[in-house]
Formats: C-alpha cells, sequence, structure tokens
C-alpha cells in the first residue's frame, strides 16, 4: 500500500533561507525523471510571488493571507486532497512560510494520511546560516527561537549561504545546529545546491519499515558532504491494519507507548464493536470517539515522536492483529479509556 502513497516533503526555514531557491531545483530533478512533483505553497502575504519561479506544468496549491499553523485547520488537509485527488502527483512539497512551527504542518499532513493515500516523507529545513550565526551573537529573541524549533523538527539540514560566512565561523554554526539536532543529515550549501536524491531516497514515514537508528553526533563534521544516514529524529511511522484489534487490548497498547511517541491518532475497526472509532492520543491522554468516515477509508493509525523505534511499535501492533478476536460484541459501543 506505503508505494502507492503520494510523498510528501515538508520545506522549513526561516524567512529568506532559501526554501523556494531549493524547490525549484527539486522540481527539475523529479520532472527530468519522469516524476510528477506538485506544490503547495503557504504565504503570509496575499500574494504568491515564489509560485512565480514555480513551472506552469506543475500543479500549485496556494494557501495565502496567514500562516498554516495558524491559520484555521483544515486548509493544509484540503489542499492535500485536492491535489492528490485532482492532479495524481508522485510527491507533493509543502512550503510554508519562514514564520511556520513546523510541528503544527507535520500534525496536519498526518492527519490526512489518515484519509488520504499520502505519507510524510520529510522534514526539510533550509537554515541561513548567516543569520542565525548573528542571532546566536547577539539578540536570542524570538526569531532564533523559532529558527531552532525549525532545526530540531528536520531530518534533512542545508546550512545554507555559506558564501556569506567566514571558514572559521562554520564551526559555530555546525556546533550551535548539531546541539540542538543531532540526528538529521547536515549539508553546508550555497544558493541550497544539493543532490535531490537524497530527498528521493528519504521517505522516514513508510508504513511497515523498520529504520535503522544512527546517532550522527559524533560523525557530523563541518565540510563533511557524504555521510547518508536514516533520519530519524521527529519521525511518523503508519500503520495500516489489515485485521480489527480488541479494543481492550490496543487501549493497554497505547497506555504503554514510550514516553517518546508523543502524538498518535487514527481510525479503528474494533473485533469487540461494531462502530469504527478516530482515536487520537496526545500529551499521554488518548480519546476515542465513533465515526463514519466518508469513502472508503482504512483502519489507520499514525505515531508520531522522536527518535521512537518504530519497528517496536510494528511488532506489537502485528502481535495485535493475531490475536483472536474475543468474539464479544461490546454492546454499548463504547471504548473508555484509562478508566
Ligand atoms: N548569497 C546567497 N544568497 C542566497 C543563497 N540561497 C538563496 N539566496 C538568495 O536569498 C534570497 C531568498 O531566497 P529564497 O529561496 O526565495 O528564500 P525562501 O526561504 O524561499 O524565502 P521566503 O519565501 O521569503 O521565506 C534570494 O534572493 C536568493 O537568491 C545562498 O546560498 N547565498
Amino acid at each position: 500500500m506505503s508505494n502507492n502513497r503520494v510523498h510528501v516533503y515538508v520545506l522549513s526555514g526561516f524567512l529568506g533561507s532559501g526554501k523556494t531557491t531549493l524547490l525549484t531545483k527539486a522540481i527539475d530533478y523529479f520532472t527530468e525523471a519522469g516524476r510528477k512533483p506538485a506544490v503547495i505553497m503557504n504565504e503570509i502575504g496575499e500574494v504568491n510571488l515564489d509560485g512565480q519561479l514555480i513551472a506552469n506544468e506543475v500543479p500549485m496549491s496556494e494557501l495565502l493571507g496567514g500562516c498554516i499553523c495558524c491559520s484555521s485547520r483544515g486548509d493544509l488537509g484540503t489542499a492535500l486532497n485536492e491535489l492528490v485527488t485532482g492532479e495524481q502527483p508522485d510527491l507533493i512539497f509543502v512550503e510554508s512560510t519562514g514564520i511556520a512551527n513546523p510541528m503544527e504542518v507535520i500534525d496536519e499532513i498526518t492527519d490526512a494520511s489518515l484519509l488520504l493515500p499520502i505519507e510524510l516523507s520529510a522534514i526539510i529545513t533550509v537554515v541561513d546560516a548567516p543569520q542565525l550565526l548573528e542571532l546566536n551573537r547577539t539578540s536570542r529573541g524570538k526569531t532564533f527561537r523559532l529558527m531552532r524549533d525549525q532545526i530540531r523538527c528536520a531530518n534533512l539540514l542545508l546550512l545554507n549561504k555559506t558564501d556569506l560566512l567566514q571558514e572559521s565561523t562554520l564551526q559555530e554554526v555546525h556546533e550551535l545546529v548539531r546541539e540542538w539536532n543531532p540526528y538529521a543529515e547536515m549539508h553546508y550549501t550555497v544558493f541550497s545546491q544539493i543532490d535531490i536524491k537524497l530527498i528521493e531516497d528519504m521517505h522516514t514515514g513508510e508504513s511497515g519499515r523498520a529504520v535503522e537508528q544512527v546517532d550522527t553526533n559524533d560523525e557530523a563534521q563541518p565540510h563533511s558532504h557524504e555521510h547518508h544516514h536514516s533520519h530519524n529524529h521527529v519521525m511518523a511511522y503508519t500503520h495500516f491494519f489489515e485485521r480489527a484489534v480488541d479494543s481492550n487490548a490496543f487501549e493497554e497498547f497505547v497506555s504503554k507507548l514510550p514516553r517518546e511517541v508523543y502524538r498518535a491518532k487514527g481510525i479503528l475497526s474494533f473485533s469487540d464493536t461494531s462502530s469504527r472509532f478516530l482515536f487520537q492520543y496526545a500529551y499521554r491522554e488518548m480519546d476515542f470517539v465513533k465515526i463514519t468516515p466518508k469513502g472508503d477509508v482504512p483502519d489507520v493509525a499514525v505515531f508520531i515522536g522522536e527518535n521512537f523505534a518504530k519497528d517496536a511499535i510494528r511488532a506489537e501492533l502485528l502481535r495485535l492483529e493475531a490475536m483472536p478476536a474475543s468474539g464479544q460484541n461490546n454492546e454499548q459501543e463504547q471504548v473508555n479509556p484509562q478508566q
């Protein structure tokens, strides 16, 4: 199933860091390779100027006049839905505004992935290296903290505009970024120039795939462009259920999720209820609400967290699926977690 899913890549990074510069290169690469990319552009202003740089034949959706993370929830999901159903792209780039909090964007995309054949494949943050350096040395204010959050979320980092930096200052930027994010693959770039194959290879949320975890702390040095690790910092694991699981066993599983998993959601059928449920889990609280999804929606759950063992989550869910059904229909159709 996952092979048919549209890969979604988030482009994050502060205003003017080089996101659109990267996007145009990525679009050229995928188009030349015979793939069909699509773009969702989010602009704070009412006009999409960056969109002018994208070729006409590339399907594009514009979310203007506000930031994805603070505008009404659901806009990004609607845009994804329209692109996926109307254009059938192979991959979608979501370029968030420079002031977006990536966690909110990640949350919306994973919400949408419950209902659409998409998967969040990578969070790519383009860092304006000279600006970060200056903010670190002067005012460590709001912009500095936002840049830190954008860096923390990434699984691919471009330290861009290094042509404007003294050689001797690279190490200072490197150490700062590594302190916030020891896991992501990191590259020094000028005009966001990287091998786009790196992006193509990043399918962090791939369903059912157990991914090796590597701490790149010791290995990444300035000017080392060649190390290719797996990128398991902020990540999502999507599980498609082949069989309904027992509701009590599932609740118990959720209550024992590792601390590193801080968000989960899903649409589930249980072997002991006839209704389907929307399941939510955040800050160690879980909630189940009866739903009747529109259209043909599979039983699916997404787990989001930092550097957690996807293979352990997968193994446990497969174990629940293999358990014999209790055979007892829960008359009240209630799933009451933590009671
Ligand atoms: N000197 C230098 N300029 C760069 C580099 N990368 C991008 N730029 C320039 O920086 C400006 C902003 O680049 P964009 O790619 O539009 O940045 P962005 O992140 O998309 O900007 P917003 O959409 O405003 O958030 C452009 O004028 C680029 O040509 C770089 O490595 N070095």
